[in-house]
């Protein structure tokens, strides 16, 4: 277990480049076990996340490494349609591979996902959708079950758009026998990037980025070379971490029109934004301006994903702002962290209240998810004194090692281990000459 020590108060500046998207990386990696052969995927970040998805390809048989920033796979060894179920839990993401399974083999095993606590998180609207193109699906407590000797395209109206079950749904659909409607379809660039890298393997989709995606299923699929899009929600973290500090920060590699509404919003507190190309540079000189009202909603509105982060610069923003939170219930565990920083904050259901302070204290805190994580950092750099953050495997499921790319833009971060507590009995509690007396005893 490691933690992060952040001396805070350095503005940060120079120039770093964005790696590859999370959100983007994994459902593809998911998707190529749809084609036999070699893959190669280019523009993958060395994550958490990652690693857990490479292993459960491996578990499945497939070989799969992970070369700086490529990863080679062989889907020609695949021979298993059941993912185990300590590996299910270690992410959400491992839903993803239900789709593709079923596709390949015409069944899957699977167990409810784990991931991050910000919210119940249901799987209902991916069962429905791969029920409509000819699943059968059983649950057994924890244990799902689904089956389909054929599936056939169907049309497919999604309650909410779900960027996981419009994933889902695109990939199952992609093999099956006709065409498949989805109507209210999630927006993400992340399922643009899917289509493109189905359609790369043969597959006939279009519409990604709209409400409605039509896939015309095809008998097989091919293998392919493909290079991920950057990661919007770094991108956008490292945008908020520059203005937070009072900074100058140049990004590259990265995709600002997946940006526009955390462009317009940083704009809006006051941030000085230029874009150029595959560049955007952040510069902040004075305190943020209040946002009267931010709602977090699917793209391409404010992104959830970037909600604790932009918190963050509105507790030190003059006067009072609003955050407005509907995608996930569980998403402000980073209040009370915060707070022990000096920020202050209401939260009344799912509107948080933010009254802009002079200035952040460093405390020790605890990320509990991963943007949450990712917050608490961006709050360190910016207080006065020192920040300890624990618990950052959340925020390795989502950045290379997000203390290498803040030291680089001047920022005093270190990661250091934190030595494993001894487990606490009853036997241990005990001081050594009563030990001793009571085995002699
Ligand atoms: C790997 C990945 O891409 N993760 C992203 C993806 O997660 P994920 O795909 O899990 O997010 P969804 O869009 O599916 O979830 C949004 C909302 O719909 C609900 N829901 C979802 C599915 C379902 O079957 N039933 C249901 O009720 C969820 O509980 C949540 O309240 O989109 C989220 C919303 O932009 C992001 O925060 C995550 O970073
Ligand atoms: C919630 C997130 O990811 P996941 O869906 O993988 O839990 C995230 O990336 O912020």
């Amino acid at each position: 277990m490691d933690k992060l020590v952040i001396e805070g108060g350095r503005p940060l500046s120079g120039t770093i480049r964005i790696h590859g998207a999370k959100n983007a990386a994994l459902p593809i990696l998911a998707a190529s076990i749809m084609a036999g052969g070699k893959h190669t995927i280019e523009n993958v970040p060395d994550l958490l996340d990652i690693r857990v998805m490479l292993n459960i390809l491996r578990a499945l048989g497939c070989r799969a490494e992970h070369k700086g920033e490529t990863v080679f796979l062989d889907m020609s060894t695949l021979d298993s349609s059941h993912i185990p179920e300590a590996l299910m839990k270690q992410m959400r993401s491992s839903i993803f591979l239900m789709g593709p399974l079923l596709a390949r083999f015409g069944e899957v095993q699977v167990y409810q996902p784990g991931g991050c606590a910000i919210g119940e998180r249901k799987i209902n609207l991916h069962l429905d959708g791969l029920q409509q193109l000819g699943a059968e699906i059983r649950e057994y407590g924890n244990t799902i079950v689904c089956k389909a000797t054929r599936l056939i395209g169907a049309e497919i109206m999604l309650d909410f758009p779900s960027v996981g079950a419009t994933e889902n749904i695109m990939m199952a659909a992609a093999m099956a026998e006709g065409i498949t409607t989805i109507h209210n379809a999630a927006r993400e660039p992340e399922i643009q990037d899917l289509q493109n890298f189905l359609n790369r393997m043969g597959a006939n989709i279009i519409g990604a980025g709209t409400s409605t995606i039509t896939i015309e299923g095809v008998k097989k699929l091919i293998p392919c070379a493909y290079r991920i899009i950057p990661d919007r929600i770094v991108a956008g973290t490292f945008m908020v971490a520059a203005a937070v500090t009072r900074g100058n920060v140049t990004l590259e590699h990265v995709c600002p029109a997946h940006l526009t509404s955390v462009i317009h919003v940083l704009r809006r507190a006051g941030v000085q934004i230029h874009i150029d190309d595959d560049i955007i540079n952040i510069n902040c000189r004075s305190r943020p301006k209040r946002l009267e009202r931010i709602v977090t909603s699917p793209y391409p509105a404010f992104p959830t994903d970037l909600q604790s982060q932009i918190m963050v610069l509105l507790t030190l923003a003059e006067g009072l702002s609003v955050i407005k939170e509907t995608i996930f219930e569980g998403r402000y565990k980073h209040v009370d962290e915060l707070t022990r920083m000096g920020a202050d904050i209401r939260v009344d259901m799912n509107s948080a209240f933010i009254r802009g302070v002079p200035r952040l204290y460093g405390a020790t805190v605890e990320a509990t998810d991963l943007r949450a994580g990712a917050a608490l950092v961006i709050a360190g750099l910016a207080a006065h004194g020192t920040t300890i953050v624990e618990q950052i495997h959340h925020i390795d499921r989502g950045y290379d090692r997000i203390e290498f790319m803040l030291s680089r833009l001047g920022a005093s971060i270190s990661r250091q281990a934190v030595p494993m507590r001894k487990k606490l009995t009853l036997e241990n509690a005990l001081p050594p000459i009563i030990k001793q007396t009571l085995i002699e005893y």
